[in-house]
């Protein structure tokens, strides 16, 4: 498979360089050239599959033209050693556990198989060079990556993160690692953490002394995978007889999870409908109403993971609907919410339901609230364990928040970050020094 610039600009790839890259050299994100749908025999028969079968089906359809079946089912097996299962909240609305994984977020999904494949090209290639994954996080990405990467030989992880602007759990979950991880705390927002990673790959001194590749959204080989779960989803929903006039709605900030919702679509995945659900960072929304898309700076909000003022994946999202408002308005609508509702809602499903939702998961569970309509049945995306906003949740729910031990494990260690102000000068300088 060849994979493309969404600025078109620059020469396709084959998907070792897609992902050994990260970024197109004009600074476009990388699609394939092709996307396949999936037969209908596939989905007719889809709830009697487990999870490891379609998401190794659906694995097929995006590399299975680059690595050797055999590789690639143990890659895809390897990455789902944990379940990401569908609970009915209330009648007609369901969540889709995304935090059941080593990190308790579904990032863990991307970068376990990001890590894998990344394993995979390096073995073929030989050791050589370090390869350096930069990962900008506004929380929940940085974790994933890091302890996906963990320990692996010939991999160097740079966790960049803004100061001040992520749980203290989050926080904890990837300075305290060591080993290949360095945690980088910037002096700024996500976008400014975003922006350093984006240019280190564009400067050529840089790339000239090191390896670098990304391990953000941006990644073919970080979203594509986290097409799985909606797969699955719709099957463990079509098991209980509710996957018709789906709607599925994602806690939305880079985008890149919504994005692969949108590849499954156009595979063939019978949903009606997807729903941005966005914090007080609105400018998906915004887009949706007036069709013009002005990136602003970020503000921080109880979602931080979603605090992003300018998605890298709203590019992707573009080119998959040929630029059409019209085309990308009829399939996915939007909605927006402060810290305030978002409180509320976690607070007010907690009482009706007893479900403990996650600021990020509230904001999807609430766009369902507020957009299903007669005869559509919803699914949200719970996209993090509430535990990792511990102090936020108890506050809405006034209620305690049991912390699982394997979350527990990462407050033991002892925080270690490299300072960085927001100007590339210093982080290209901190880098050229490693
Ligand atoms: N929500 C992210 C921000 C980066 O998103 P990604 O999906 O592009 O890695 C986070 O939690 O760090």
């Amino acid at each position: 498979m060849k994979y493309y610039s969404t600025n078109r600009a620059t020469p396709v790839v084959d998907l070792e360089e897609a992902v050994v890259k990260g970024l197109a050299a004009d600074r476009g994100l990388f699609m394939p050239e092709t996307i396949r749908p999936l037969p209908k025999e596939f989905f007719d028969t889809i709830d009697r599959l487990s999870f490891h079968e379609i998401a190794c089906r659906v694995a097929e359809a995006f590399f299975g033209e680059d690595i050797p079946k055999e590789d690639l089912d143990r890659i895809v097996c390897d990455t789902l050693a944990f379940d990401c299962p569908v609970a009915e909240v209330e009648d007609r609305i369901y969540s889709l556990e995304l935090f059941h994984g080593p990190t308790l977020a579904f990032k863990d999904v991307g970068a376990r198989f990001m890590a894998r494949l990344l394993r995979y090209f390096i073995g073929k290639r030989g050791a050589g060079r370090t390869v350096n994954v930069l990962v900008a996080t506004s929380g929940d990405t940085g974790s994933a990556v890091a302890n996906g990467f963990l320990g692996v030989d010939g991999i160097h992880v740079y966790v960049l993160y803004p100061k001040g602007k992520v749980s203290p759990i989050q926080e904890c979950q990837f300075t305290t690692l060591g080993r290949n991880v360095t945690a980088v705390e910037v002096d700024g927002v996500f976008d400014d953490c975003q922006r350093l990673v984006k240019s280190a790959f564009m400067d050529s001194e840089l790339c000239e002394k090191m390896t670098l590749t990304s391990a953000n959204s941006i990644n073919v080989a970080r979203f594509l995978p986290q097409a799985f779960y909606y797969f699955n989803a719709y099957a463990r929903m079509k098991a209980l007889g509710k996957a018709s006039e789906l709607v599925i709605s994602v806690p939305s900030g880079n985008f890149g999870n919504i994005t692969a919702g949108l590849f499954a679509h156009r595979m063939g995945l019978p949903v009606k409908r997807f729903i941005a659900a966005n914090n007080s960072n609105d400018i998906f929304y915004n887009y949706l109403f007036t069709g013009t898309y002005s990136p602003k700076a970020s503000v921080q909000t109880i979602a931080n993971a979603m605090d992003v003022g300018d998605p890298s994946n709203f590019a992707r999202i573009l080119d998959l609907y040929d630029n059409s408002h019209e085309r990308i308005s009829s399939l996915i609508s939007g909605f927006a919410y402060p810290d305030s509702r978002i409180r509320l809602t976690m607070h007010d499903c907690y009482a009706a339901t007893g479900y403990l939702l996650d600021p990020h998961g509230a904001c999807g569970y609430q766009a369902l609230k507020d957009g299903l309509q007669p005869g559509e049945t919803g699914i949200f995306l719970e996209t993090a364990h509430p535990a990792k906003f511990k102090e936020t949740v108890e506050a809405a729910v006034e209620a305690p928040v049991a912390i699982p031990d394997r979350l527990a494990a990462f407050m033991n260690g002892e925080k270690k970050s490299v300072a960085m102000s927001a100007d590339f000068s210093d982080f290209k300088d901190f880098l050229m020094r490693q």
